[in-house]
């Protein structure tokens, strides 16, 4: 017998871009509606008045008036190492990662701190609504069995790697060409595939990696079916000066990646904010993607984002929360941040195109849109629910709102972790706010 629940609530998901198909056809909207969940995936989506007849006699069905459910979040770059410099103050990258991040990192050569940050970790993930992320680990390979670990207890669908550096790094951070390989190969034989988990080669950025290692990556990225390839690109102006230095035969940034055949589908660049049009074109050419990490360009001081520009060169973005050089967990936070990124660019963003980027955009930018991103029948049941009544002041701005446009606009604006009533990891609840 399948396991049948529904849950009935106001539902609103994404089926394409809005830039491509415009915002009527790129989003489906039910205000009564229902969502039936069989055996960990979506069955059916639709009014409730229409499939509620239609379910088979004691099922049951969770009612949440006063709430939006949509797909859950989806974040393209994150450090789970990181949770414990989120909010340090005064510095750029290159400092920021040498007098906070890289001192920090070096506490998870120890599995039971590894195991502790997991779990704090993920509980922050799924306080926030999102489900599916692609996690930078530490150089420690235990970082990622603690990780990986974590995620398989709660049945979640994420990517993670462990860290490839090899120069430019403290040394007790640091592998080598041959050690992060062969401790790379055994993380992928021992995670990648099994349940809802795959893995990604990791190498930092370029400065931290030879050409050596940065050879063997490429090796390993195109040795196994599937594997993610996730680094950082062109985040701030001083670390794109360092890496034509480092790499003066290279013709810039994206070529050293190209170069070691790390570039393609399910390479992930974090960041991608001093691009040129040349690269741009390159990464969409070969169906790689960007994350965009609105929180963390700002507090970096690391520049703005031109979304309009690398879409523009058909390249698939999503939004990344980049904690702990990010602010916070919540992709509403981020949206909010990216709103005003854009604006300051002279681009807008509109609630369905933001959605669209949370969820949707953020699946396909890891070729992951085959089994979420949305709540199409067949689609893994990995959902949030929305609360309007989350704060005073949500509650009364939300009550004031004519169109759902406006409705949504708001509650992205307004809306961080207090936002999330409950989420639900193929059709099982693994957050539920306290109250
Ligand atoms: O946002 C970032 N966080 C990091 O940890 C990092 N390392 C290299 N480049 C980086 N950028
Ligand atoms: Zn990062």
């Amino acid at each position: 017998m399948p396991s049948t629940k529904a849950y009935r609530a106001a539902l609103l998901h994404c089926l394409a871009d809005p830039r491509e198909v415009g915002i009527e056809q790129a989003h489906e909207y039910f205000e009564d509606g229902l969502l039936v969940v069989e055996d960990g995936k979506v069955a059916r989506i639709g009014h409730a008045a229409e499939l509620l007849p239609t379910l088979a006699a004691g099922t049951e069905v969770v009612e949440y008036p006063d709430a939006l459910i949509t797909p859950g979040f989806v974040d393209t770059h994150i450090h789970y190492p990181q949770v414990g410099v989120i909010g340090s103050y005064g510095a750029q990258l290159l400092d920021w990662l040498e007098t906070y991040t890289f001192p920090n990192e070096g506490r998870f050569s120890d599995m039971a701190h590894a195991r502790g940050q997991a779990e704090l970790f993920l509980g922050e993930l799924l306080r926030n609504g999102t489900t599916t992320a692609l996690v930078f680990g530490t150089v420690h390979k235990q970082s990622v069995d603690a990780f990986f670990e974590a995620c398989e207890k709660r049945n979640l669908r994420m990517i993670a790697g462990k860290v490839l550096m090899d120069r430019n790094a403290p040394e007790f951070l640091t592998d080598t060409a041959e050690s992060g390989y062969a401790d790379s190969r055994e993380l992928i034989e021992r995670w990648h595939g099994k349940g809802r988990l795959h893995y990604a080669v990791t190498p930092r950025f370029a400065p931290t990696s030879t050409p050596e290692q940065l050879t063997l990556a490429g090796k390993l990225f195109a040795e196994f079916p599937d594997l993610y390839m996730h680094t950082h690109i062109s985040e701030n102006k001083q670390e794109v000066e360092w890496v034509k230095e480092l790499f003066p035969e290279r013709k810039g940034y994206l070529d050293v990646y190209d170069h070691h055949g790390l570039i393609g589908p399910r390479s992930v660049f974090a960041h991608g904010i001093h691009l040129c049009d040349d690269e741009c074109k390159r990464l969409g050419e070969t169906g790689s993607a960007v994350s965009f990490c609105p929180t963390s360009n700002l507090f970096l001081g690391s520049g703005l984002f031109d979304l309009a520009k690398v879409e523009g060169f058909g390249v698939r973005v999503g939004l990344g929360t980049d904690v702990g050089g990010g602010t916070s967990f919540s992709q509403l936070a981020s949206l909010n941040e990216a709103y005003k990124v854009l604006q300051l660019q002279g681009q807008k963003l509109d609630a369905f195109k933001a959605l669209y980027l949370a969820t949707l955009g953020g699946a396909r930018a890891l070729y992951l849109d085959d089994r979420i991103g949305n709540l199409q029948p067949g689609k893994e049941a990995d959902f949030v629910v929305l609360d309007y009544k989350a704060t005073p002041l949500i509650d009364y701005r939300l009550s004031q709102a004519t169109t759902l446009q406006e409705k949504l606009f708001a509650l992205m604006i307004l809306g961080d972790d207090r936002a999330v009533k409950e989420t639900f990891a193929a059709g099982v609840s693994v957050h539920r706010k306290a109250g």
